[in-house]
């Protein structure tokens, strides 16, 4: 791979510019397979394709605008007559001058036919003008379209679609797709126009000489094809990069954007990163060279013929004028038309490229929104129960959940039931399962066997929205939202309007009051750093808005997954004596790793390796002595000031995961 960087640009190690330090990403990945097919497609295999997309464009246009969609089909066609008008209207003009007789005579002659273009003239160039009128406003509407479809889809696909293979490529490459749609809907359009020109041009040949229409596809075709390979070329090229493009813009958000920044200095990879971008950039340069030698070559060469052609065509005219076999209106009209027709087919091809190479994005989208589908939760329907009373019971039986491509269980025919009122605690090691099974609990993941059952019914017999509303969950990866902070704890309860007591309320409960007031804007700080006045928060205080958002809505079931990693010990035990608050009250599921702020829950759940291993309240817990009394002992340990500060070296621990 060749490399083009500089290393005397940067002062880092030359370390990092080893030539083989290639990072397995750059090569191409198997998933690409599906792209470099589409791209060795021959030239034939685009034509095929193309009335396909241009009608897949004419739908996403209707369903987006159908006024203009109709304006621009009328005006397509209007043109296109023109067009055909004129020429006629030339011919006809010139016929009468080229006729015996005084010139003044001619020109009262041609004058009906001159009338006649400078009508369809001024027609046409008011039809170009409002099918560009038209057009501009399709596009925001076809962009809207297509963004929301493809945004409607990605927040609605359950969450195994994110582990599935090559989703987020897939989705990555549906997002350029859509972008790509309005290119595809004016490109069709223009096509169309053009092709209504060029259709135009050879009907009026036809009625002019029919033998004119020979002439006319011998000048045009050479350069025609010319540009279609060269279009060709191109998309070839495009669609073999696109994990050189992905990495490129990968490196260009490590090397631009806030979060890797403190990284990216403290292990000193600036030189490491652009070297990376040299490599990169370095092939990218050399193929897009390439690129352009082989496009220059292709058009040179059907300029070349395509300009031997008209000649050759210039020639045969001249000969059958001399011949006395047409005409001299007649070839002057087809030297016009030849011209004519090869302004039209210079649109078409360009238009061509246009619609294969957008066409072949738009595709990506398609195709994403076909694969998607599969993961879409099945809608709401009559069958489905709306859970009106609180949730009495949660039972979950023979439950097991296996992640994709993994081989073992994640979660391994675990059942429990929880009732009201109860607080209970999932416990175990790294990697045992406890997330897993509180994900599905919160019907955010699908169990691969087993049920769960909400008040005596299984989960798919309830109203999917319905049944989540009845349940918070503060997860461990918990999103920095960057909106405000009353925003970020508003979003835990979004179906009704959040009034401001309520979220100082759960702010409150969360130990977040004092330090949201404490922000510039209090509870109207925006917090996010990117933004003119936005702020950020330590980890802690994000770790407290994310609960304050849990309590917001006093859901029947709170699941707080390690709400208090990061959080001081003051704040540690607020948090934990609002959750207690709710005990005999409500339904929490708690999942935390200091083991002191579960012994006050109702029943313990210890997992290992995805299975329930033991189950009980603490005392029970700890006098039957086993995983979980090792683990609370193990912890206290650490605490029990009266052991050596040189303590006994920890029992090792078992690998879960
Ligand atoms: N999205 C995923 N795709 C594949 N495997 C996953 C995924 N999420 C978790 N796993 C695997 O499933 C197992 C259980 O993970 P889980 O997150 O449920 O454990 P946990 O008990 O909550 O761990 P921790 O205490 O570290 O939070 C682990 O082996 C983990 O690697």
């Amino acid at each position: 791979m060749p490399t083009t960087g500089d290393p005397g640009r940067t002062s880092e190690p030359v370390e990092a510019t080893r030539p083989d330090s290639v990072l397995p990403e750059l090569r191409e990945m198997w998933w690409e397979t599906g792209m470099r097919a589409r791209a060795q497609a021959g030239v034939f295999a685009v034509f095929s394709e193309l009335p396909r997309l241009v009608w897949a464009a004419l739908v996403v246009s209707w369903r987006a605008d159908r006024l203009r969609t109709s304006i621009v089909g009328a005006t397509t066609v209007v043109a296109g007559l023109m067009s055909a008008f004129g020429l006629l209207a030339v011919q006809r003009v010139l016929v009468e001058f080229f006729a015996g007789g005084p010139t003044a005579e001619k020109v009262v002659a041609a004058l009906p036919a001159l009338v006649v273009l400078a009508a369809v003239t001024a027609l046409r160039a008011g039809m170009a003008a409002g099918m560009g009128y038209a057009q501009n406003g399709l596009t925001p509407k076809v962009d809207r379209e297509v963004e929301r479809g493809l945004f409607e889809v990605t927040t609605a696909v359950r969450l195994e679609a994110f582990d599935a293979d090559a989703f987020a490529d897939d989705m990555e490459r549906a997002s350029r797709g859509a972008d790509s749609t309005t290119g595809l809907v004016q490109a069709s359009m223009n096509l169309l126009a053009g092709l209504a020109g060029v259709l135009a041009v050879a009907v009026a040949v036809v009625v002019v000489h029919p033998l004119l229409l020979l002439a006319l596809l011998v000048a045009t075709v050479p350069n025609g094809w010319a540009s279609l390979r060269a279009g060709h070329l191109r998309y070839q090229t495009y669609a073999a990069g696109s994990v050189r493009r992905r990495r490129l813009w990968l490196l260009h958000r490590l090397m631009a954007e806030r979060d890797s920044a403190p990284e990216l200095r403290s292990y000193g990879l600036r030189g490491f990163l652009l070297d990376q971008y040299d490599r990169v950039m370095g092939v990218e340069t050399s193929i897009q060279l390439a690129l352009a030698r082989r496009v220059t070559t292709t058009t040179t060469v059907g300029a070349m013929i395509g300009g031997i052609a008209t000649a050759v065509v210039y020639v045969l005219l001249g000969s059958l004028l001399v011949d006395g076999q047409i005409p001299l209106a007649a070839a002057a009209t087809c030297v016009i038309a030849v011209q004519s027709a090869q302004r039209s087919l210079a649109v078409v091809t360009f238009q061509i490229d246009r619609v294969y190479t957008e066409g072949q994005h738009f595709r990506d989208y398609t195709g994403f929104m076909t694969r998607a589908a599969d993961y879409l939760p099945p809608a709401a329907s009559n069958t489905h129960a709306v859970l009106q009373e609180r949730l009495r019971e949660v039972t979950v039986d023979a439950v097991s959940l296996r992640y994709p491509d993994r081989d073992r269980a994640a979660v391994d025919q675990v059942s429990l039931t929880i009732e009201a009122g109860q607080t209970v605690a999932f416990v175990g090691e790294n990697g045992s399962g406890k997330s897993t099974l509180a994900t599905m609990i919160a019907t955010l993941r699908i169990p691969t066997a087993g049920t769960i059952s909400y008040n005596g019914r299984a989960a798919e017999d309830w109203d999917p929205a319905a049944l989540r509303s009845r349940i918070a969950v503060v997860t461990q990866e918990y999103h920095k939202w960057p909106f405000t902070a009353a925003t970020n704890i508003a979003i835990g309860d979004t179906t009704t309007v959040a009034e401001q007591d309520r979220i100082e309320q759960a702010a409150s409960r969360a130990v977040a009051h004092d330090m949201i007031a404490e922000l510039p804007h209090g509870y109207e700080t925006l917090l996010d750093r990117t933004f003119a006045g936005g702020q950020d928060l330590s980890g802690g205080q994000w770790q407290r808005i994310t609960a304050a958002r849990g309590f917001l809505r006093d859901a029947d079931l709170l699941i707080m997954d390690e709400p208090s990693s990061a959080l001081d010990p003051r704040a540690e035990d607020a948090l934990f004596q609002a959750i207690r608050d709710r005990q005999g009250r409500a339904i929490t599921i708690l999942i935390t790793h200091r083991l002191a702020n579960v012994r006050h829950a109702d029943r313990i759940y210890v997992l290992h390796h995805g299975r329930l291993v033991e189950a009980g309240t603490h005392e029970q817990l700890m006098s039957a002595d086993g995983r979980y009394a090792e683990l609370f002992t193990l912890q206290a340990s650490g605490y029990d000031t009266s052991a050596p500060a040189t303590a006994t070296p920890l029992p090792r621990q078992t690998a879960s995961a």
